[in-house]
């Protein structure tokens, strides 16, 4: 504001130097300057607040922020970190916790196309290893990315191209899938992150529910936002990952092994460069292992954190032969019938969720 109590006393002195009203009476000198100031301060007030409000990450317009990590994890996975110009009031981290999954989009400037990207509550130090941010941190709006790059693909290749300062310009944050919440419901812990012994969970006041979550390659990262950010899911989930090769998740893997240590998934895994652990050839096994949906109750008071895995909602994400494999296949505009793997085994629309 010092600069807007500037601009009205700039004003004033102009007025007099230039002696608008010295022939004047006071009282029309006091109204022209009066009704003069108002107006500068109004303007200066209007772009105040659009200069500012348009550093804000937004939906409505892009907002620039500039490479500031690079990781390359191998000749086609990488994590980037993007740090905003001008830091970021609102902590995305607390204002979206687990109960919504988000997005955000990368503008690439020369061809005009914005592609999705999911934030990771993530920073990576300067000797490369990766943090996750604590409670009410959220580094100024930095966001960490983990993307793939394809050979024929436009974005994730002109991102991985980039230098480390070049400025790139995002928009959103675009919300892809809503767990019901209970605002009053107290946030689960996630000491075991950073290494310390975890509060007991039993205080929640609402019986958590359990899901499941199949991922494929880079569709792992909406499964880690969600376990990772701050008031993590208090259910248990169920997931079930297909990749190439672990590897290929570079220091992400540690975190995912964390989660299952301290029971937060029971992962199982399907790596592709070998046949006999690909997803296809342990078809018969999965099937065997995966639960059928259990009903979701709605909100009911906390009685006991169950041992026993009971999905009521099954979300799927990855490539679109990923998602067909175990859904059926997802359309545009539409999710389309539940078919593939869960369809089998009686998950229908009303408990599946494809995540495109
Ligand atoms: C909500 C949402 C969140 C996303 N989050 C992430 C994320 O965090 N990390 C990430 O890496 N990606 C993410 N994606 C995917 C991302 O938006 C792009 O689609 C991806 O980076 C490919 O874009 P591109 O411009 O590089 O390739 P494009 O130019 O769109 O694709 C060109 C060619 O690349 C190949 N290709 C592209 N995508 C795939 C694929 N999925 N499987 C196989 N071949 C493919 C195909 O040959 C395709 O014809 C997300 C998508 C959505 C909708």
């Amino acid at each position: 504001m010092k600069w807007l109590t500037a601009g009205v006393r700039r004003a004033s002195t102009k007025a007099s130097t230039h002696g608008i009203s010295t022939n004047k009476t006071p009282l029309i000198r006091n109204i022209l300057l009066a009704s003069g100031s108002a107006a500068i301060a109004t303007l200066s007030w209007k772009y105040y607040q659009i200069n500012d409000s348009q550093t804000e990450l937004s939906r409505e317009y892009f907002t620039k922020y500039h490479i500031s990590k690079k990781y390359a994890i191998d000749q086609n996975h990488f994590l980037v970190q993007l740090t905003p110009l001008k830091p970021q009031r609102v902590n995305l981290w607390k204002e979206m916790n687990s109960s919504k999954l988000w997005s955000v989009e990368v503008m690439q400037p020369q061809i005009m196309v914005v592609r999705n990207y999911t934030p990771l509550p993530l920073k990576i130090d300067d000797n490369n290893s990766v943090e996750v941010l604590r409670d009410g941190e959220n580094a100024d709006g930095t966001l960490t990315f983990y993307i793939k790059q394809y050979t024929q693909g436009e974005v994730a290749r002109w991102i991985n191209r980039l230098p480390l300062g070049h400025v790139v310009e995002l928009r959103g944050p675009f919300v892809e899938y809503e767990f019901p919440e209970n605002v009053d419901e107290v946030k689960r812990d996630r000491s075991f992150l950073w290494g310390n012994q975890d509060n007991a969970n039993s205080n929640f006041k609402y019986q958590p529910f359990d899901i499941l979550f199949f991922t494929g390659g880079t569709g792992i990262v909406t499964l880690l936002q969600m376990t990772l950010t701050e008031s993590p899911f208090r259910g248990k989930i169920g997931v079930y990952h297909s990749c190439r090769s672990l590897s290929e998740l570079g220091p992400l893997h540690a975190l995912l092994t964390k989660l299952e240590d301290n029971k937060r998934i029971e992962l199982r895994i399907n790596e592709s460069k070998e046949k006999y652990t690909s997803f296809r050839s342990n078809a018969t096994a999965l099937l065997k292992s995966i639960p059928p949906p259990y009903p979701y109750n709605g909100t009911e008071p906390f009685k006991t954190v169950n041992s026993k895995l009971e999905p009521v909602q099954a979300l799927v994400c990855g490539p679109d032969g990923f998602i067909s494999t175990v859904s059926g296949p997802i359309y545009d505009t539409t999710q389309g019938p539940i078919k593939g793997i869960l369809g089998s085994l009686g998950w229908n629309n009303a408990n599946v969720y494809k995540l495109s």
